[in-house]
């Protein structure tokens, strides 16, 4: 397994690009480790094949280089990067076995047959599909068939990085359930460097280890899922992870306190705001508390979801989120404080430190 360097990366689909907005890839300067399970997270457009496809070495970026274990593989093909990869859609050979599909990648490279034989039994009980290893793989379900090519490309141990390209489509809700708990088993015991793409929070969060969040052709945040809970760098994290998302208001910093509508808090440290035009206080719904003390609000709903419920109210005349858990009551003429540790402050959309 190998070390991933992006090294300045830029992609740009168009000739010439200009501005920072004719790149579909913005500047991409990370290392990540080896043995790490990443997920690239984030809505349809935002890039996250484009930086898939630079690493399998389907694309070449426009600027950069790319380096696996130090060494530049900027200008290798796909099969020279010495990578594994599991698409969205069953890739498989229908006329072999189910066993054989497993097997091919470990013959390919003139592995002994028995320890091709250990292997793609170890991978079928993975699977779950010991008992149909002699069967044709054209018999089979298209979740079937997507756990083959799962397996495929667990298969190979000798392989750089396993690249997963939002493998679980195809596969039903309690299958998905599984199958990502066992990636995450076969990711502390192989250590594999595994990259895995989705635009589905509950499959990033549980999967990786770090959390690379997409936006707009840019990373706006790589952090374990309690850093993208507790610290969302950027608003979009905050809108993105979490539901419901963060609570983010426009605001005026003046020293250490900041203004909401008529409303005041302060924060016992001055925001490092640098003059920005757009300033915005972020509070997750989880850490705002409801009672007779506080700031006024108007709450307009209540959703019973289990065992939270969701508050709707408006505050200083914006649209907040409240989550309590399921036994708190909420008083008449309810009134609201945030959790002082849990505000953060953006300035142009970025999270901003202390002043001094
Ligand atoms: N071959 C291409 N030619 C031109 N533009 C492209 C090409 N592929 C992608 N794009 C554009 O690049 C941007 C990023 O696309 P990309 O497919 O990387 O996003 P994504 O996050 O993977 O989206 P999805 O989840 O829908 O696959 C989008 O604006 C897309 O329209």
């Amino acid at each position: 397994m190998a070390r991933i360097t992006l090294d300045h990366i830029r992609h740009a689909y168009g000739p010439n690009p200009k501005t920072d907005k004719d790149y579909a890839l913005k500047e991409v300067d990370h290392e990540w480790t080896d043995g790490g399970a990443y997920a690239l997270l984030g809505p349809s457009g935002c890039g996250k094949t484009t930086l898939l496809n630079i690493i399998s070495g389907l694309l070449q970026p426009s600027h950069g280089r790319i380096l696996f274990g130090g060494q530049d593989v900027t200008t290798l093909s796909t099969q020279a990067r010495n990578i594994a990869q599991v698409f969205q859609f069953p890739v498989i050979y229908d006329t072999m076995t189910v066993y054989d599909n497993l097997a091919f990648p470990l013959r390919n490279r003139g592995v002994p047959e028995a320890d091709v034989d250990r292997r793609v039994r170890e991978i079928l009980e993975m699977i779950d599909l010991s008992d149909w290893a002699k069967r044709k793989a054209q018999r089979l379900t298209a979740d079937q068939k997507q756990k083959i090519s799962l397996g495929r490309g667990l298969v190979r141990n000798d392989v750089n990085a396993i690249l997963f390209d939002e493998p679980l489509t195809v596969i039903d809700p309690h299958m998905k359930w599984v199958l990502r708990s066992q990636l995450k088993r076969l990711h502390k015991q192989f250590g594999f460097t595994m990259v895995y793409v989705t635009h589905d929070q509950t499959e990033a969060l549980t999967f990786a280890e770090k959390v690379v969040v997409m936006y707009e052709g840019e990373i706006v945040q790589i952090g374990t899922p309690a850093e993208l809970f507790e610290r969302p760098s950027h608003t979009f994290v905050g809108y993105f992870i979490g539901s419901p998302g963060m609570n983010v208001m426009p605001a005026e910093v003046a020293g250490s306190t900041v203004k909401i509508g008529s409303e005041t808090i302060n924060l016992g440290y001055a925001p490092k705001t640098n003059g920005a035009a757009k300033i915005e206080l972020g509070i997750r719904p989880e850490f705002i508390r409801l009672g007779r003390e506080g700031m006024p609000i108007s709450i307009s709903k209540v959703e019973d979801i289990g065992r939270q419920k969701i508050v709707r109210a408006r505050f200083a005349d914006q649209p907040i989120a409240i989550v309590l858990a399921e036994d708190v009551e909420i008083p008449t003429d309810a009134r609201a404080s945030f959790d002082l540790d849990a505000i953060s402050i953006y300035a142009g959309s970025w999270r901003v430190g202390r002043e001094g």
